[in-house]
């Protein structure tokens, strides 16, 4: 079974070079939620940057936020996204006039109610980047977690429908991602942004996990709702490995 290396280095300030794995692409998707303070960390290092629906209000009203010394029309004009997609039932009007008049990409797709703002913003990453390795593709979610709960698991959802993309879920607090049961997986800690909280989650169950550096590590041990998993565990070293016959939620804490 091949093995999937994970690392945080997009929560530094420069990414370190890896000679083992080609530099990603980052793709930035910001959602209607609270932003994460170091969201202009993330669209830095993103070469494509979306919004999803009133993930557009978030950029527009909270960005200047985060640059008080500065004038609030620098930082929009600054912080412009390349799209704006959804069913742009969130959207204030003057964000969204503000936005295409600088020349974002506004895509309406009101006519699907059967699919989140998120699932359309990671399905028009996936087909803009037709021609690149998708294990090369990075997709950070900002503001997914701990506001509505419907919303919650349906971004976590997400992860599932696309498990063959990585995709990142980010707040302030945590980072979210999925392990699909088709490869093992190497876990690089950044030490200096995230952990030593973490949890294992089973997507809906495991029959057998294993795992090395955890402080309580599991041994082809079984998961499920209902039975056990693994929260408020604890990364012991800069690596972590899991392997499982299915796919688990990864989370970490961020400092
Ligand atoms: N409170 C929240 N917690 C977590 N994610 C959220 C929250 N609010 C919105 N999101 C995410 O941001 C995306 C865009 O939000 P927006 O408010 O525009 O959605 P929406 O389609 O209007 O939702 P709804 O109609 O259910 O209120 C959603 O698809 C969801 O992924
Ligand atoms: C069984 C079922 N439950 C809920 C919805 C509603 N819904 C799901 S995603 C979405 C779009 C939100 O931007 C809406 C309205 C549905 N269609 N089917």
């Amino acid at each position: 079974m091949e093995v999937m290396s994970h690392s945080s280095a997009f929560l530094l300030p420069t990414i370190p070079a890896d000679h083992r794995h080609p530099q990603p692409y980052y793709a930035l998707v910001v959602l209607n939620q609270n932003l994460p303070r170091f969201t202009p960390l993330l669209w830095n290092h993103a070469q494509l940057r979306l919004c999803a629906d009133g993930g557009a209000n978030r950029v527009y009203d909270e960005m200047p936020l985060l640059f008080p010394q500065e004038d609030p029309s620098h930082v929009r004009t600054r912080y412009k996204p390349d799209v704006i997609k959804g069913d742009m039932d969130s959207i204030r009007t003057e964000v969204l006039d503000f936005y295409a008049n600088l020349g974002t990409k506004i895509l309406d797709e009101s006519q699907d109610q059967d699919t989140t703002d998120l699932h359309k913003c990671v399905a028009y990453i996936r087909d803009f980047t037709p021609n690149l390795d998708k294990s090369n593709l990075c997709i950070l979610v900002a503001g997914a977690l701990g506001g509505r709960f419907d919303h919650t698991i349906g971004n976590l959802n997400v992860l599932c429908v696309f498990s063959n993309l990585r995709i990142i879920l980010i707040t302030d607090e945590s980072l979210v991602r999925l392990l699909p049961r088709t490869h093992r997986h190497e876990i690089h800690i950044q030490s200096s942004v995230e952990g030593p909280h973490c949890g294992l989650i089973p997507f809906p169950l495991s029959k057998s996990t294993t795992t090395t550096g955890l402080e309580w590590d599991l041994t082809n041990t079984e998961m499920r709702f209902g039975g056990l998993i693994s929260t408020s565990n604890v990364v012991k070293g800069e690596k972590i490995t899991v392997e499982s016959d299915a796919d688990l939620i990864w989370t970490t804490s961020v400092k």
